[in-house]
C-alpha cells in the first residue's frame, strides 16, 4: 500500500537533489500519481501500445521501471507466455520493492527485474522498449549514445516507448505549462511549499529537453518516425518506430 508523499512538506532550508532513495521509493505511487497529468493513461496505454508492436517469444524492455507499474501494464495486456518482460532500474530502493510486488501476482509473462544502469545492459533483439519518464533522469550527453542503442537493438517494425517532462521553447509558452502543471499539483494536495521545494530538488538532476529536440535526436539515433500520442501540460508520450 503506497504511503503519502509529504516529502517536502515541512520548510527545509538546504534541499537536497532528489533521489529515488527508500523514503521516495516508500510513497512513490502516491507522489507520481499526483505529480504526473495523465500518468495512469500512460501506462495502460504501454498495454495497449504492446499489443501492436510485440511479436510472439519478444523480449521487452522497461527501463527506469520504478516500481513496475508500466512493466505490470503490458504484461496483462498481452496474451498467456507471449514475451519475456527485463525491468531495469538503478536504484536498489526501486528495485527491492518492485520485485515484491512483481511477486505478489500471477502474471500471464514474466517480468526480471535487474539493478544495474541503463547504460551497462547488453540489450537482446527486441519488439519493444519502454522509457517511461527515465530519460529525463540520465545525463544530457549520455541521452543519444542509449537512444542508438536501443534503436540498433530493436527490430524492424519495433518501436520505443518515451515519455518525458518537456520544456516549451519560448518562455511565456513555457510558464503556461509550468503554471498549468503547479495547478495540477495543487488540485491534488500539494502546498506551494511542497510544489516549490521539490522543484528545487528535481532542479539538478531531471533536465527537461524540448519537443523538437526529442524528435530530432531520436530520428538521429536511428528512429524512422516520432508519433506523439499523447500531451498534458508540459508531460508528452511518444512512439518512435523503427522501420528498416
Ligand atoms: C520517474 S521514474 C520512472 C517511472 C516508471 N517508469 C513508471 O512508469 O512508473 C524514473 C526511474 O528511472 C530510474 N533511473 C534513472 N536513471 C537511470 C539509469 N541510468 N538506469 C536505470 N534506471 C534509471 C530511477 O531510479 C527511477 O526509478
Ligand atoms: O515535475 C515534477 O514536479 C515531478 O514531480 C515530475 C516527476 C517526473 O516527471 O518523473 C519527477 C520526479 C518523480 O519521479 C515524479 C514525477
Amino acid at each position: 500500500m503506497s504511503q503519502k508523499d509529504n516529502i517536502y512538506a515541512q520548510k527545509t532550508h538546504a534541499i537536497d537533489d532528489f533521489r529515488f532513495d527508500d523514503t521516495v521509493a516508500d510513497v512513490f505511487p502516491d507522489m507520481i500519481n499526483r505529480s504526473v497529468p495523465g500518468y495512469k493513461t500512460i501506462t495502460h496505454s504501454a498495454g495497449r501500445i504492446a499489443q501492436r508492436y510485440v511479436a510472439q517469444g519478444d523480449t521487452l524492455y522497461d527501463i527506469g521501471c520504478s516500481l513496475g507499474e508500466t512493466s505490470l501494464s503490458i504484461s496483462r495486456a498481452l496474451p498467456n507466455d507471449f514475451c519475456h518482460i527485463v525491468a531495469i532500474d538503478n536504484a536498489q530502493a526501486m528495485v527491492e520493492r518492485c520485485k515484491r510486488i512483481v511477486r505478489q501476482y500471477a502474471l500471464p509473462n514474466p517480468i526480471d527485474v535487474v539493478c544495474d544502469d541503463a547504460q551497462r545492459i547488453n540489450y537482446e533483439c527486441s519488439g519493444l522498449i519502454c522509457l517511461n519518464f527515465t530519460l529525463q533522469f540520465i545525463p544530457r550527453e549520455q541521452r543519444a549514445s542509449l537512444l542508438s542503442k536501443l534503436a540498433t537493438a530493436l527490430k524492424p517494425g519495433g518501436a520505443l516507448l518515451l515519455s518525458e517532462k518537456i520544456r516549451h521553447p519560448t518562455q511565456a509558452g513555457n510558464e503556461l505549462l509550468i503554471d498549468l502543471h503547479h495547478a495540477f499539483k495543487r488540485d491534488n494536495g500539494y502546498s506551494e511549499l511542497e510544489i516549490a521545494q521539490k522543484r528545487a530538488a528535481i532542479e539538478n538532476v531531471m533536465k527537461t529537453d524540448t519537443l523538437d529536440t526529442h524528435k530530432q535526436r531520436l530520428l538521429e539515433a536511428g528512429f524512422d518516425d516520432v508519433i506523439v500520442w499523447y500531451q498534458n501540460y508540459n508531460f508528452v508520450s511518444m512512439v518512435a518506430e523503427k522501420h528498416r
